[in-house]
């Protein structure tokens, strides 16, 4: 890969003001949880940070934001696009579809677009393919509104999050190639290199870009979740790294997963690492270096989200 290359190169998306799809920002994590159940006053507080923190991303060059209905984050979103004063189309916004509910995607997706304030998605995903076992709405059921929605103009382009190759299989067997996902949004990072067994393959050879959220996992998450990080081995690479490249441990993993083809889904509230994450495209790393993490990071395996769902 040289340094223009990015793993969206050999998609046919639109391009945001002539420039490609790039790093996305995130609204989940963090924010869905710290929201729900909170006293009113605790929640406007919260909608600030989010808005006040979006804003620091676009004014810094962000363009690429990912929220979902699960989420809550629609509205913030909504706000920092009008403060920010950037036009619509100079934007690329991701949303998805949560299966978990009582309530079809052509409905879900009509409450989006009017808290989103907006006419269209750039993407829109199915955030997993874990259905309510009380309905009998289905993926693939799910999956014919969002095309007839794509058709209607409403989404720019259709995708997944958190499908396995048997899930993707179902939604091949009742589409026409032209419908077929163009995004699969999964936990990535060098602890947890394949979601499940042959996904990045699988996708990879349907031309089905791979988005990675949870990156940076090995730095910030193991420390806190594991009580040994004598057994974490990044630990000892990303520092030898982070000075050979002259940059930080986090561009070293967001640009490993650039280099390992997928497109880095992350977030930070700090504008130091909000601007060391754009600046990812402008270095390399030897095949060597991408090798010698996936060599280490293989020998430690961690799953922040849906423990257990792909084993
Ligand atoms: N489809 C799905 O099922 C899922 C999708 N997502 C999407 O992906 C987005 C990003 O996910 P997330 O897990 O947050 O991504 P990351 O793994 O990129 O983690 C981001 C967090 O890392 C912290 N951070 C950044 N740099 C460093 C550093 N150098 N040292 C220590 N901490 C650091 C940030 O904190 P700080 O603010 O202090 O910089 C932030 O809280 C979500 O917001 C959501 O949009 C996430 C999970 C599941
Ligand atoms: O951002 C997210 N955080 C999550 C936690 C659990 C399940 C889904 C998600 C997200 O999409």
């Amino acid at each position: 890969m040289t340094q223009s290359e990015s793993p969206v190169d050999s998609h046919n998306f639109r391009t945001v003001s002539g420039k490609p799809l790039i790093v996305g920002t995130g609204t989940g994590t963090k924010w869905q949880w710290l929201k729900k159940g909170r006293p009113e006053e605790e929640r406007t507080k919260l909608t600030q940070e989010l808005i006040d923190q979006l804003l620091l991303a676009l004014n810094n060059g962000f363009y690429h934001i990912d929220t979902a209905e699960i989420y809550t984050t629609h509205p913030e979103v909504a706000e920092a696009v009008e403060q920010s004063g950037i036009k619509r189309e100079d934007l690329w916004i991701t949303s998805k579809y949560n299966p978990y509910r009582n309530i079809t995607a052509a409905d879900a997706l009509k409450t989006t677009l009017e808290e989103l304030k907006t006419d269209y998605l750039d993407l829109y995903l199915i955030h997993t393919p874990f259905f309510s076992d009380e309905s009998t709405y289905s993926i693939e059921t799910a999956w014919k509104e969002i095309i007839d929605a794509k058709k209607q103009g409403k989404i720019r382009h259709i995708g997944v999050s958190n499908f396995a190759v048997q899930h993707l299989e179902r939604i091949f067997k009742v589409s026409e190639p032209e419908f077929y996902p163009v995004v699969n949004q999964i936990e990535f990072h060098p602890y947890l290199q394949d979601q499940s067994a042959d996904i990045t393959d699988y996708c990879k050879k349907h031309n089905i870009l791979l988005e990675a959220y949870g990156p940076l996992t090995p730095l910030f998450r193991i420390q806190s979740n594991e009580a040994d990080t004598a057994e974490d081995p990044l630990r000892k690479v990303l520092p030898k790294l982070s000075e050979k490249y002259q940059k930080t441990d986090s561009q070293i993993l967001l640009r490993y997963t650039l280099q390992r083809g997928y497109l880095p889904i992350t977030t930070s509230s700090k504008v130091q690492r909000i601007r060391e994450t754009l600046a990812i495209y402008d270095f390399e790393l030897s095949a060597e270096d991408v090798a010698l993490i996936d060599k280490e990071g293989s020998t430690f395996h961690f799953r922040s989200f849906f423990d257990g769902k792909f084993d």
